[in-house]
């Protein structure tokens, strides 16, 4: 079974009473000037990184850290608010080291007064591996979700699809020292930058449907069309590819583009009227349209969902 079709057998079992419930980057219930948000992530060794990655990455634990954060500030800037309190969760094996732990909760305190988010309790429990979750809030004016794409809308992105999939292939297959243009993709997979300021920006020039890259760009863009009843049609040639990824992955590159994990870049389709305002926000791409119809398609062509699945998949 895969994740969603778990996912999907879980929120029938649960009934619903937020605003939004399960099948968004976040919940959200709504308050009297906006919306509270709620979202929870999880990482766990040999899943989401290696134990064994830290002979070639010194700073792996403050990595995991910034990270844990980080995912989950992805997750509100998607839904266009800005984070705000954290509980954090540890289960540790028996034998833990206290100077890992200690390193990730200084990575998670840097990205926390990067993001001004306050770490206001969690637990702490022992296990048979290592588990580190994060559960955030966030509040927000106005919301985007994934179910709001309509025909004729144009399809953005920022910043650069694949890189951190590249990073990943990286610390899997190759050793220090690493080339500037490695460290640059290292970079952004061990320290992803989400940014809540472009998702509010998204916001208030009127763009209503947007979406956190954390499974590959054709996921999530499967599942916008998905979630909104439409489809989206991706002109190739205009995903934009970094000049590192190009340059260390030659023709692979695109592949890591298209399907690769774990960049929390922001995917948002808008009505073509807010063309202009969207091409001056930085690092935008413009690279298709939301059609009637249902799937996604690459230059016309349709394209089965593609990308990280924990139980299948890519
Ligand atoms: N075990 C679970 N119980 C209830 N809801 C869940 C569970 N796992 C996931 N969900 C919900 O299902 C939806 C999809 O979850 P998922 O973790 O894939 O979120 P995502 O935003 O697509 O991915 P990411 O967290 O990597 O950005 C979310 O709304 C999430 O809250
Ligand atoms: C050892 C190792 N193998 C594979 C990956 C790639 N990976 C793990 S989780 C994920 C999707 C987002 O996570 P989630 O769905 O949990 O939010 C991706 C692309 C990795 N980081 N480390
Ligand atoms: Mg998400």
């Amino acid at each position: 079974m895969k994740e969603f079709e778990l996912i999907e057998k879980i929120t029938a079992i649960f009934p619903q009473k937020a605003d939004i419930g399960i099948g968004d980057d976040t919940a959200a219930v709504k308050t009297d000037n906006g919306y509270l948000l709620f979202t929870v992530d999880t990482i766990t060794a040999n899943t989401h990184y290696r134990k064994s990655w830290e002979k070639k990455f010194k700073k792996l634990y403050f990595s995991l850290g910034w990270k844990l954060l980080a995912i989950s500030v992805s997750d509100v800037a998607s839904m266009g608010g800005v984070p705000e309190f954290a509980l954090l969760s540890f289960c540790l094996e028996k034998n833990f080291s206290q100077e890992k732990v200690l390193e990730l909760s200084k990575g998670l305190s840097k990205a926390a007064s990067r993001y001004g988010v306050s770490i206001i309790g969690g637990d702490t429990v022992k296990g048979d591996s290592e588990v580190f979750s994060l559960t955030l809030t966030g509040k927000a004016y106005a919301l985007m979700t994934r179910d709001c794409a309509v025909p004729g809308d144009l399809v953005g992105v920022i910043g650069t699809p694949g890189d951190a999939a590249g990073g990943l292939y990286l610390i899997e297959n190759r050793n220090p020292p690493f080339s500037e243009e490695e460290e640059r993709l290292l970079k952004k997979f061990f320290f992803p930058e989400p940014s809540p300021e472009t998702g509010k920006l998204l916001v208030k020039i009127g763009v209503k449907c947007c979406i956190d890259n954390s499974d590959g760009l054709l996921f999530s863009l499967y599942l916008i069309s998905e979630k909104s009843k439409v489809a989206l049609n991706v002109d190739k040639d205009k995903i934009p590819v970094s000049r590192e990824l190009k340059r260390l992955f030659g023709e692979k590159a695109e592949v890591l583009a298209l399907t690769g994990g774990e960049d929390y870049n922001l995917i948002f389709t808008f009505p073509e009227n807010l063309k202009e305002k969207v091409e001056k926000i930085p690092s935008v791409s413009i690279i298709g349209r939301v059609e009637s119809g249902e799937g996604v398609y690459l230059n016309g062509e349709k394209v089965e969902p593609t990308g990280f699945d924990h139980f299948g998949g890519a």
